[in-house]
């Protein structure tokens, strides 16, 4: 166990006895707490059907994994859901509000955030830098005059420490004032998660978390990922690492050309043989960090 109270070694059980342990897995079931509901989602590019979601639903404090071959619209699904992009059709709301047409940066306000890797301009700035540009809006400086001013200085004050907390609690700490281009794979990873935790959120999304991590920083990831859970905060991820959604989802939902074919606890959907026949049968299971690399 670290000194943040977090043991980074630990991965969680699948929620046997949890708020999914009574609902069945079928695509677009209804769960006992909703934080997302989202309905007839149908995004295309030109002729091509990206999502064509019916109806899903993220049950509030779970980790839950967005799975599916390549090209299923697992990215697509994500962009749509944060603002990033728009559908062509569909409704879909965030703690009982509704999301349509609200921009990326509003619905990171009202507490569902996702991961972004790194831009080439962010790898040029420090690590502390990093964390202070995901903060909340600013009170502007001219804002009310010397009042503005005093605010700004307190909310300046109090983004370094929240910064300063989460970069403890990422072990990233000694390394605020690199630049973020000098770090690791895994150390990327963990500055993009605690980007994203600077809005205290109560969602995040993470976009493949294990993607280029060295499999000694797997674990502390993993850690990371199901202390949040803990703590209460929801968790939606996509990954390819079958390793990894198997042994830290409660739930898992499987996307096939822009459709949910199915969802369900692991063990659910590890012997649904639509998803065998869709994914998991032409899923190369490489043991993990086979395709890993530590260092930009
Ligand atoms: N901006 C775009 N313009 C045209 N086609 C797009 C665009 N974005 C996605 N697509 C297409 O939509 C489909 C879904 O892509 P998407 O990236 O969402 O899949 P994915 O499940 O995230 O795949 P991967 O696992 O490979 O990341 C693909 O056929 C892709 O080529």
């Amino acid at each position: 166990m670290s000194s943040d109270g977090i043991d980074a070694t630990r991965t969680a059980p699948a929620a046997a006895g949890g708020p999914l342990a009574a609902v069945e897995p079928v695509p677009g079931v209804a769960k006992p707490d909703p934080i997302l509901t989202a309905s007839h989602i149908r995004r295309s590019f030109g002729g091509l059907t990206a999502v064509n979601v019916d109806h899903l639903e993220v049950q509030r404090g779970t980790i839950t994994a967005l799975i599916g071959p390549n090209g299923a619209g697992k990215s697509t699904l994500f962009n749509l859901l944060t603002g990033f992009d728009k559908p062509n059709e569909g409704t879909w709301s965030f703690q009982g509000q509704p999301l349509n047409g609200v921009a990326g940066h509003r619905v990171a306000r009202r507490g569902m955030v996702r991961t972004f890797q790194l831009t080439k301009a962010l790898t040029r700035l420090t690590v502390l830098e990093n964390m202070l540009l995901a903060a909340p809006g600013q009170v502007g400086e001219g804002f009310f005059g010397a009042f503005g001013w005093w605010m700004w200085r307190r909310q300046e004050q109090a983004n370094r420490e929240r910064a300063m907390e989460l970069l403890a609690r990422f072990k990233l700490d000694a390394k605020k004032d690199d630049i973020a281009g000098s770090l690791s794979g895994g150390q990327r990873k963990l500055l993009e998660m605690a980007r994203a935790l600077m809005v205290n959120p109560s969602m995040v999304m993470l976009d493949e978390p294990m993607a280029g991590v060295n499999p000694a920083l797997v674990q502390s990831l993993l850690g990371h990922i199901t202390a949040l859970r803990d703590e209460g905060t929801t968790v939606l991820f996509v990954e390819h690492d079958m390793d990894v959604i198997m042994g830290i989802s409660d739930w898992i939902v499987v996307l096939a050309q822009g459709q949910v074919i199915a969802e369900g606890r692991p063990s659910d959907v590890r012997s649904d043989q639509q998803v065998i026949d869709a994914y998991l049968g032409t899923q190369h299971d490489e043991p993990q960090g086979a395709k890993t690399e530590e260092k930009p």
